[in-house]
């Protein structure tokens, strides 16, 4: 892959999302990375900011769950059609898009966006989960924990074939980092399809900068594109606490900002999604903050 050099500008879009998960909240994620400052930061750091709001999303007092092994499968269908349309436009504006979520599920559409107009798109995965469920392997019917399954064509067809085409990436050009919670389903498919998952366990015998180095080579050889997903969760609760499915020993507040600026000097991300913000379960908007400032050492903030 080429280095990105003119970043043109980056287009900020709110997902408020929470159909796709149990525990209500995580649709104050957008205004919660707003309200930390996150367009203040990256027009201090130079970039042209432009935020085009949230998309509309229904409540879930207002639906029925529907099938509970799918919970909500309309109504996030239909969302995550819409954030496909929106973003496939800013990657033809040639801007750089930022997503702000929202629970998980909402992957699905930026995931079909930014991968519409490339070839092959590299995809960096940041969770405590594998979000490789599919309806028969979930032990919850939350679409949360599908997002990635469905990105590589597993899984229900409105999910799977979402904006005309599938996969959207393959499985050579994915890598996970910092799994601790994997449910057997996830497990096989993990195996199955060779998909590189960096564990706890990895990144505590390898350090979190050897990760990063193999990760990128994972995910930028022969692709165009990469895209940053990253669950908050991701980062171990004491740092990140804000978030509606918490799993111990995770990765620590340092770990996650080398990640984050490791990815930037290699110049290879061309979109990027924060997902999973909860205030409700939040200490004083600490999860949010951390959100923006780890979108801080993406877009090259350095400490000195
Ligand atoms: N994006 C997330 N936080 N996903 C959590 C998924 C938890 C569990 N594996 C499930 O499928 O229900
Ligand atoms: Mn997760
Ligand atoms: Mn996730």
């Amino acid at each position: 892959m080429e280095k990105d050099n003119q970043r043109q500008g980056i287009t900020i879009i709110g997902v408020p999302m929470d159909l796709g998960a149990d525990r209500r909240g995580v649709d104050m994620g957008p205004s919660a990375i707003r309200y930390a400052s996150v367009q203040e930061k990256l027009t201090l750091l130079g970039f042209d900011v432009k935020d085009l709001g949230n998309l509309q999303v229904p409540t879930p007092e207002s639906y029925d769950v529907g099938e509970t092994h799918l919970k909500y499968l309309r109504e996030i269908t239909s969302v995550n059609e819409e954030l496909a349309e929106t973003l496939d436009k800013v990657v033809l504006e040639g801007c750089f898009p930022l997503v702000l979520g929202g629970d998980h599920s909402i992957a699905i559409g930026t995931i079909a966006g930014v991968a519409k107009r490339r070839k092959r798109m590299g995809l960096v995965w940041f969770d405590a989960h594998g979000d490789l469920n599919t309806a028969e392997t979930s032990p919850t019917g939350n679409i949360h924990g599908m997002p990635l399954a469905v990105s590589l064509g597993i899984g229900h067809p409105d999910l799977v074939n979402l904006a005309g085409f599938t996969p959207k990436v393959q499985p050579e050009n994915i890598v996970v980092i910092g799994a601790r919670s994997l449910d057997e389903g996830e497990r096989h498919l993990i195996r199955e399809k060779g998909i590189r998952v960096f564990t706890m366990h990895d990144i505590d015998r390898l350090g979190m900068g050897r990760v990063i180095e193999e990760s990128i080579d994972i995910v930028s050889k022969d692709t165009d594109s990469v895209h940053l997903s990253l669950d908050l969760d991701g980062m171990d609760p004491k740092d990140a606490p804000g978030v509606g499915t918490p799993v111990p020993g995770g990765i620590s507040y340092r770990e996650s900002h080398l990640a984050m600026e490791m990815l930037s000097d290699a110049g290879v991300l061309t979109s990027a999604e924060f997902v999973e913000v909860n205030p409700i379960l939040d200490r004083k908007n600490c999860t949010a903050q951390a959100a923006v400032a780890l979108i801080g050492s993406v877009f090259g903030e350095k400490i000195l």
